[in-house]
């Protein structure tokens, strides 16, 4: 989506982190940068050369010493002239130069996400990119930067275009046979093979966005729920695998009240891990909403942890149909014979015995999804909606009937350009805001 002929405001931001820090980044972007750079600095450093000089305000004055650097568009990130100062991290100087920066009339402070949003206008990436690039600044596991790296590579773009180009060609096709109706010696089998591949890629399409929920436990962690009876040892259990006090432990059954959740990071994925209240035919009203919270978060979750007190076992089914690691508590207390067999991992929070291994059966279950981190996947319910869309339109396509064959090809139409909406080849003004207004100030 070029659309370089648009004269822009040039904007600036600080691009780094919190202040103070050791260096602070401001940058800048649009066809006055030149200008603003060599007037601050003396005079332009070579491109993409760092040149060490004094900052000045428009008086004169000195603010600061540091880098500058100058990126000629169109070779920049976001394809307009580029700019950065490296400043001193300190919270005046910073202030000082954003100041200096605002009063020069052609300038203005960049909007969230503004400076990707160019980039994208001006071609230099696609939507998914976008997105991508958003996933990598906000990523906190080692699976989340290799899944948002991965997707930063326009491998979406390269699957979708394929995608289109296909149902393009099949168009043709289609539109082939209409104008060859009348003519009884073109044979049907040329339709039919276009129908059939069609329908191949309807089924490939279909597979590809079911995938979400895997991309979905990559970005926003798996969901782990610790699910027993009251006092099994959940709220000391999540205690010990946070490895700080997050929640209550007291010895009267019916503690926790609500559910609780810590972030962790097991193996490089993201976990989110659940505490809840025990399960038992409740008490008071408080503790039977407690307990129906609790449920539907086991019925949420991706795994869940049914722990039970080994030495003193209430029997307790928890969820069906869940994957489940059914896991003994407080070993410490167990006499005589210890109840292996029963469960996955026997453990006690109180002498720190069987937590790694509970730990390795975690990574176990995060492993195959830290793995698919490489894999195309398509990785927000943006992309999802749309692929759904394209599927729907294949499926009114494919259950056309033959006399309807110039409604079935507008209905091709319609799912390409779903397809081509994704990545933002295909008109999505009415996105854009939507999508880089979650982007952070000066990215
Ligand atoms: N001996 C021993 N006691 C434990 C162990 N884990 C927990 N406890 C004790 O068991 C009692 C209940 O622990 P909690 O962690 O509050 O249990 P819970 O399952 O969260 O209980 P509710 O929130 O009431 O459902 C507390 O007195 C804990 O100190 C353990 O491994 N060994
Ligand atoms: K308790
Ligand atoms: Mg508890």
């Amino acid at each position: 989506m070029a659309d370089q002929t648009l004269v822009r405001d040039t904007i600036f931001a600080l691009s780094s982190g919190a202040l103070p820090s050791g260096v602070a980044i401001v940058r800048l972007s649009g066809p006055a940068t030149g200008a603003v750079i060599e007037a601050m600095t003396g005079r332009l450093p070579a491109p993409r050369n760092a040149r060490l000089a004094a900052i000045r305000d428009r008086q004169g004055t000195l603010l600061d010493r540091g880098l500058c650097l100058f990126f000629p568009g169109p070779e920049s990130f976001t394809g307009e002239d580029c700019g950065e100062l490296h400043l001193h991290g300190g919270r005046a100087v910073v202030s000082a130069v954003l100041e200096a920066l605002a009063s020069i009339p052609t300038l203005r402070g960049a909007e969230a996400g503004e400076f990707t949003k160019r980039a994208f206008l001006n071609g230099k990436i696609d939507l998914t990119g976008a997105e991508a690039l958003s996933d990598l600044i906000t990523a906190e596991t080692e699976a989340q930067r290799r899944f948002a790296l991965a997707n930063s590579d326009e491998r979406h773009r390269r699957l979708y275009e394929k995608w289109r180009r296909q149902l393009i060609h099949a168009r043709a096709m289609i539109e082939a046979a209409l104008d060859f109706a009348d003519e009884s010696d073109v044979p049907g089998s040329v339709a039919d093979t276009t129908w059939r591949e069609i329908a191949a890629l309807r089924s490939a399409i279909a597979t590809h966005a079911a995938a979400y929920r895997d991309a979905e436990i990559i970005r926003d962690g798996l969901r782990v729920v610790i699910l027993g009876a009251p006092n099994a040892g959940k709220s000391s259990l999540l205690n010990v695998l946070a490895r700080r006090d997050v929640a209550i432990v007291t010895e009267e059954p019916g503690t926790t009240r609500d559910v609780l959740e810590v972030n962790m990071d097991i193996g490089g994925m993201k976990v989110v891990l659940t505490d809840t209240a025990g399960i038992r035919e409740a008490e008071g009203r408080v503790e039977a909403i407690g307990i129906e919270r609790s449920l539907q978060r086991a019925r949420e979750a991706d795994l869940v942890i049914l722990l039970e007190d080994a030495a003193a076992p209430v029997p307790f089914e928890g969820v069906s149909d869940k994957r489940l690691i059914r896991v003994g508590s407080k070993s410490d207390l167990v006499e005589g014979e210890m109840p292996e067999g029963r469960y996955a991992c026997l453990l006690s929070t109180k002498i720190g015995e069987g937590i790694d291994h509970l730990l390795q059966l975690l990574r176990d279950a995060c492993a195959g999804y830290g793995a698919r981190a490489g894999d195309l996947l398509p990785f927000r319910s943006r992309h999802v909606a749309l692929l759904r869309e394209a599927v729907e339109a294949l499926d009114a396509a494919l259950g056309g009937e033959d006399d309807a064959l110039e409604l079935r090809a507008e209905c091709l139409r319609l799912a390409s350009t779903a397809l081509g909406r994704i990545c933002g080849e295909i008109d999505v003004e009415d996105l854009l805001d939507t999508i880089f207004s979650t982007f952070c100030i000066g990215k």
